[in-house]
């Protein structure tokens, strides 16, 4: 497979994380617009952020969730925000990514209030669709760690927003140190989501924990994150209930919850015919694009152009788009493929 092909493709991408997302460059770039100057020690800091964590697994899952405190610290503020917002953006768009599926946790603090996190950030998506020809939408995060009654918060938050900006809003997202809290803290709120009609994007069985993704299945919901440890039975649940498996190949290795690209349950799922799609999950902690998952992909399960277009479509069909915008993105990739048949 072809990188200029993949690279040029229009793509999908519906798993990333905000402040997870922000590139070296733009973290510096960020720096220079708060501050006016990089300090050595911010320069250095920097550095940290793309190398291989060490230890056992669990050390490299909670080193990973360590790393977004640095960028909490330069998204606490509403510039800070605005920007890395736009710069996320910026970077999806040169990868190519025409639809983007943004999740993010809202915070509060002394600068800002909760409503006043995704307001910022709907704002910005709305400014920087016609600026980088790129449609996003938000997708607003639970931390689990943080128990449910922030949980609770946070998804009256949103429906209010979704009400608010009906195209923007979309869905759900779960996620957090999977090592922390459980999902039973947050079975009310999310039904409460559900029943106001957003979707559902969760973390789910990212680490070995059968019990918690069983209940997380029962409960049904709309995409999986991670998916690494299901069962067998359950990935077939996952068919039965149409549900679509966000495999992030860099972020799970380097994690330390997948032992390597040729192990990884893509493959599995590849070849068992699950829908499954190809996502970045934290292109700036793990030094990544779309680009790049979809060139590992390619390279390590043998994909062809044929199967690319196919994990396209998945992503398509799976994303939250309107009717309308699936149609739009559906033409403009047969378009692409179409023409660039003999590269
Ligand atoms: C590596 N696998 C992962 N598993 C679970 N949650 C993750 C994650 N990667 C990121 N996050 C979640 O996203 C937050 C950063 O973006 P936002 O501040 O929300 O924009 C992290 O603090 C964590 O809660
Ligand atoms: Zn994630």
């Amino acid at each position: 497979m072809d990188l200029s092909f993949l690279k040029t493709m229009p793509k999908v991408e519906l798993h990333a994380h905000l402040n997870g997302s922000l590139k070296m460059d733009s973290i510096q770039e960020l720096g220079m617009e708060l501050y006016g100057d990089n300090s050595d020690e911010f320069l250095r800091e920097i550095k940290h952020f793309v190398e291989f964590a060490s230890g056992n697994d669990e050390d490299k899952l909670n080193k990973c969730f360590q790393k977004f405190q640095f960028m909490h610290k330069l998204t606490a503020t509403k510039e800070g925000l605005e920007l890395a917002t736009e710069k996320v953006i910026r970077d999806f768009a040169s990868d190519n990514v025409f639809y983007l599926e943004l999740r993010t946790t809202p915070k509060a603090n002394s600068n800002m209030s909760r409503r006043q996190y995704i307001e910022i950030i709907l704002h910005t998506l709305e400014d920087c669709h016609k600026k980088y020809d790129i449609i996003v939408k938000l997708l607003v995060s639970i931390d689990r760690s943080q128990g449910h009654q922030v949980a609770e918060e946070i998804i009256d938050l949103a429906i209010e927003m979704r009400n608010k900006y009906p195209s923007l809003v979309k869905g759900i997202d779960l996620s957090g140190n999977p090592a922390i809290g459980c999902f039973e803290d947050f079975v009310e709120s999310l039904q409460k989501a559900k029943n106001a009609g957003l979707k559902l994007a969760l973390h789910c069985a990212e680490i070995d924990n059968e019990m918690e993704t069983q209940e997380m299945l029962d409960f049904n919901f709309d995409r999986c994150g991670h998916g690494t440890f299901l069962t067998s039975q359950q990935v077939e649940q996952c068919k039965k209930q149409l549900i679509t498996i966000e495999c992030c190949l860099t972020s799970n290795v380097k994690c330390g919850t997948v032992k390597g690209y040729d192990l990884h349950h893509f493959k599995y799922l590849f070849e068992n015919k699950v829908k499954a799609v190809i996502c970045t999950d934290d292109c700036g902690v793990f030094d990544s694009t779309l680009t790049e998952e979809l060139l590992i992909a390619c390279r390590t399960y043998g994909l062809n152009k044929e199967h690319v277009y196919g994990l396209s479509k998945n992503a398509i069909e799976a994303s939250f788009a309107s009717k309308e915008e699936k149609q739009v993105m559906l033409k403009r990739t047969d378009e692409y493929f179409k023409d660039n048949q003999d590269i």
